[in-house]
């Protein structure tokens, strides 16, 4: 993933330093855009060790619809602990706007299955997308993460977005806009994830996975992350490994962790960083 490399050098190169929310700081710049063509292998970084047990689990959990952290922490899965009310809720975020996006006659619409039957149907659609920007639901930033959940809201807004798909020589390619990303932690997660979710598509719409491109909004590298970040610039890139599929599931809301083989995975080892809250 060299495309990743060059955008964390981008950042420390240009980054401007700012502010944020949770009062680390950060280096940002805005708007950068890369792709990765899943024929050439599946985009989990070797230049540190990634949980894909956490990033597997934790899209199985979106596409349940679920938003409180017990299966989570019962699939070995903690990124969302620091988010979550001691009941382990975390408000209506991506799980419930994916699957269940609320109406106004008290009724819900499930985005997911809107894009697999158009997958299937209407492949040639330039209207195959989801996304999670539900503004009703949106948390008021002055406040913590649990008193919005307690107030029926977010815990956090989405960051990844919004998700659009197309499909082109029987070939499916997916772009996600990320507002926020966090650059050291959240973008392999969510290159990762981007890319297990296409060819789980592809695999139930009878499709090969195509490519992925991931445009990032505001991409920063916090503060406390800059000494990571220096000892994974100076890396070499290894082979990515191959993903395999398993099993043939009959919908996408049945793939379990066990379906997922991920071969001839040989990072460098992990490097921990403190998450931003
Ligand atoms: N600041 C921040 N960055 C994020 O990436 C992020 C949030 N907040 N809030 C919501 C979710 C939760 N996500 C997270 C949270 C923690 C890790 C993290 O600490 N990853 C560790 C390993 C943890 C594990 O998988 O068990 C890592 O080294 O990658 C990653 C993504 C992505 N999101
Ligand atoms: O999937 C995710 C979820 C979150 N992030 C990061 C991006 C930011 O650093 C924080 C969110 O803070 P905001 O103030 O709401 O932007 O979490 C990510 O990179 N990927």
């Amino acid at each position: 993933m060299r495309q990743y490399l060059d955008l964390l050098q981008d950042i420390l190169d240009h980054g401007q330093r700012k502010e944020d929310r949770t009062g680390t700081g950060t280096y940002s710049v805005f708007a950068r855009q890369f792709r990765h063509d899943l024929a050439d292998g599946f985009p989990l970084l070797t230049t540190k060790k990634l949980h894909f047990k956490s990033i597997a689990n934790e899209l199985i959990w979106f596409l349940s619809g679920d938003t409180n952290t017990a299966w989570l922490k019962e699939n070995g899965v903690s990124i969302w602990d620091e988010w979550a009310t001691e009941s382990g809720d975390l408000g209506p975020i991506y799980g419930a706007q994916w699957t269940a996006w609320p109406t106004r006659d008290g009724g819900s619409i499930n985005q997911i299955d809107y894009v697999v039957n158009c997958l299937r149907t209407n492949p040639d659609s330039r209207r195959i997308l989801f996304h999670g920007w539900n503004v009703e639901y949106l948390p008021d930033e002055s406040m913590s993460p649990q008193d919005n959940v307690r107030a029926g809201r977010m815990a956090l807004p989405p960051c990844h977005l919004l998700y659009q798909f197309y499909v082109a020589a029987g070939r499916l390619s997916a772009q996600l806009l990320i507002r926020s990303s966090d650059s050291f932690l959240g973008l392999p997660y969510n290159t990762a994830s981007l890319a297990l979710l296409t060819t789980m598509l592809a695999q139930q719409c009878d499709l090969e996975p195509g490519e992925i491109i991931i445009t990032t909004g505001d991409s920063h590298i916090y503060s406390n992350h800059l000494e990571q970040v220096r000892t994974q610039l100076q890396r070499a890139p290894r082979a990515l490994p191959k993903l395999e599929l398993l099993r043939h599931p009959d919908s996408i809301y049945d793939y379990r962790f066990e379906d997922f083989a991920i071969h001839g995975y040989q990072p460098h080892p992990h490097i921990a960083a403190p998450v931003a809250v």
